[in-house]
């Protein structure tokens, strides 16, 4: 349903993704993966067309974003790393204007609000001014407006940053939700938690992709540069890729 095609992506002379490309199925759940810089934003952005590539093509369900750009925004969801809430509406206003300016038709309007408010378990705050919420909450409001209008593919950048850990298992729980609706990306550092939700891997280091695989065979372990396997979890397989440098790489960048 997602293929992106050769995508770089320059800011002058920084190479902010290169060459990048993949494929995403209907009804994959993806983690994105990477350290802060990788490029996963950028790529993010540009896949939710509110960025062009510097080259290379994206495609959803076939057609190309930068042709069909409106018809293919009602087929996305979109959750930015700093989530755009007005704080001083209530999440009941905030929530009717995501329908509005998404084009959720007048006659949906009200059950498709109050959809998306149960399933975001927003119900119970529904009156209260968005800037009286914790991030927990603000985030599911995130969610909420990146889901209000039932999007084929939701792209979430970091959408457990900066939550505390009861408040991250409720998020991913609302992510994980989704599996039967959507086809979901999402970037994220909190690897233990994307390790239970997961079906497939993508990682990208330095604006490269150097990991596209399912989640089970990541696990079962293949250390780069060795013939060893063995069972081993995400944050090692992260690890094994980012070596920390050596005390003169260090000194030589200092
Ligand atoms: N508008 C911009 N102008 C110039 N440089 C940019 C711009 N946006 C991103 N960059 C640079 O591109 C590189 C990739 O940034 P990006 O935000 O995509 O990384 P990221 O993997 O999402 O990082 P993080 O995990 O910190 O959010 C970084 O070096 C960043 O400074």
């Amino acid at each position: 349903m997602l293929t992106v095609e050769y995508i770089s992506k320059s800011f002058g002379a920084l190479q902010a993704v290169d060459n990048v490309s993949f494929e995403i199925n209907q009804g994959d759940i993806v983690g994105f993966l990477g350290k802060n810089g990788a490029g996963k934003s950028t790529l993010m952005r540009i896949i939710t067309a509110f960025l062009a590539p510097s080259s290379g093509r994206v495609f959803i369900d076939g057609d190309d974003i930068t042709k069909h750009s409106l018809a293919i925004r009602q087929k996305i969801g979109y959750l930015p790393e700093t989530p755009p809430l007005y704080n001083n509406m209530t999440v009941l206003q905030y929530v009717k204007f995501a329908a509005e300016i998404k084009g959720v038709s007048s006659k949906n309007q009200k059950h498709q609000i109050a959809k998306t408010l149960e399933e975001c378990q927003l119900a119970h705050v529904k009156h209260k001014i968005i800037s009286t919420l914790s991030k927990g909450y603000k985030q599911r409001v995130g969610i909420a407006q990146a889901i209000i209008h039932e999007p084929k593919l939701l792209i979430l950048d970091e959408p457990t940053s900066g939550l505390d850990p009861m408040q991250v298992q409720q998020v991913l729980a609302l992510i994980n939700q989704q599996r039967e609706q959507r086809t979901v990306l999402l970037s994220t550092h909190t690897l233990p938690e994307i390790e239970k939700i997961a079906r497939r891997i993508l990682m990208i280091k330095s604006g490269q992709l150097i990991i596209d695989e399912p989640l089970d065979t990541l696990l079962k372990g293949k250390v780069p540069h060795d013939n060893k396997a063995s069972p081993m979890t995400l944050e090692q397989v992260f690890i094994n890729h980012h070596p920390a440098p050596t005390l003169t790489q260090h000194l030589s960048n200092l």
